[in-house]
């Protein structure tokens, strides 16, 4: 085999060496649920650190498109981002190995504990998810499906951004295709419905629509319509309605991330400002 080959292999089995996890170190505990890339379970790392693992099941990822990223993606470390502690990639099915968020999806939350939260903790969320995309939006990091089923809420009510770029290894073309029954439409800006362009600014959009769902307490975005309607509607200048939780001034701010035009929504570092601005009042 010609040398340079096998320098860059040793290169990169270093570097996946840096990030891999052996399996033989995880006791499964439970299992957390599924979701777009398959079973997610609940594990003991070294027998006594608590670790979400994601199994990724054959033909759903592409997986060494996500290999190639990984590296990047546990750079990026943020207290309110749910941290990737490594993979396992040597034997199928390949492990995602992250942090654990010990109540479950910021989504499910607001559905089964929503009336319990205050304006303060509310708020808190959103701020939670802001600081998170301040973060990315510095890094030039896209989310591309920010949404509450994909944060996560901690023992002590910290929410965190998860699944961050994940969007981008998904093989389910119902999911990829905007026309697709899975494609996040109620989630979506008008130009990343039209021509795919994500942005910063496409992920502004979508925390405006988390904001509505946090204020809603968990309620479905558009619920009377589909997501054909949905698209068509936003053309037409609709937006969503001011939740009965959310103040005026909170609804404005979710107002400021859906204008059409991404020039106009503010930047994550503005939304976090005003959001602070708010937390005074409280
Ligand atoms: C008291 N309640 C009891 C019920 N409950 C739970 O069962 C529960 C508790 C903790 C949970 N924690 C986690 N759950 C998950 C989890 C569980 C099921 C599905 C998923 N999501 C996914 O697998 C997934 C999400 C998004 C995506 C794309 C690429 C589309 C953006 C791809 C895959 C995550 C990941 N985690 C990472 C860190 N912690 C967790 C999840 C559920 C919550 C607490």
């Amino acid at each position: 085999r010609h040398p340079a080959v096998t320098s860059a292999c040793k290169a990169l089995s270093s570097s996946y060496g840096e990030w891999e996890i052996e399996r033989g170190e995880m006791t499964l505990q439970k299992i957390l649920g599924s979701g777009q890339f398959g079973v997610v379970q609940l594990a003991l790392w070294r027998g006594k650190y608590e670790v979400a693992i994601k199994m990724i099941r054959e033909g759903c990822m592409s997986e060494d498109d996500f290999i190639e990223e990984a590296q990047i993606m546990m750079k990026m470390r943020h207290p309110k981002l749910v941290a990737l502690h490594g993979v396992c990639t040597r034997v199928y099915p390949i492990y995602i190995v992250t942090e654990y968020m010990s109540n479950g999806s910021l989504l499910d939350y607001l559905r089964t504990h929503g009336t319990e939260l205050g304006q303060a903790l509310l708020l808190e969320m959103c701020e939670d998810v802001c600081g998170a995309m301040v973060y990315l939006e510095n890094k030039q990091f896209i989310h591309r499906d920010l949404a509450a089923r994909n944060c996560l809420v901690d023992k002590d009510l910290t929410v965190k951004v998860s699944d961050f770029g994940m969007a981008r290894y998904v093989l389910d073309d119902q999911y990829t295709s905007s026309e697709g029954t899975r494609f996040p439409v109620k989630w979506s800006a008008p130009e990343v419905l039209n021509y795919t362009r994500y942005s910063s600014k496409s992920d502004v959009w979508s925390f405006g629509v988390l904001m509505w769902e946090v204020y809603s307490l968990g309620r479905q975005p558009y619920e009377l319509y589909n997501n054909a309607e949905v698209a068509e509607k936003i053309m037409q200048g609709y937006r969503l309605y001011r939740p009965q939780q959310a103040s005026q001034e909170i609804y404005q701010i979710m107002r400021n991330c859906w204008h059409e035009n991404p020039k106009e929504r503010p930047s994550f570092h503005g939304l976090f400002e005003s959001l602070q601005a708010l937390q005074g009042d409280e």
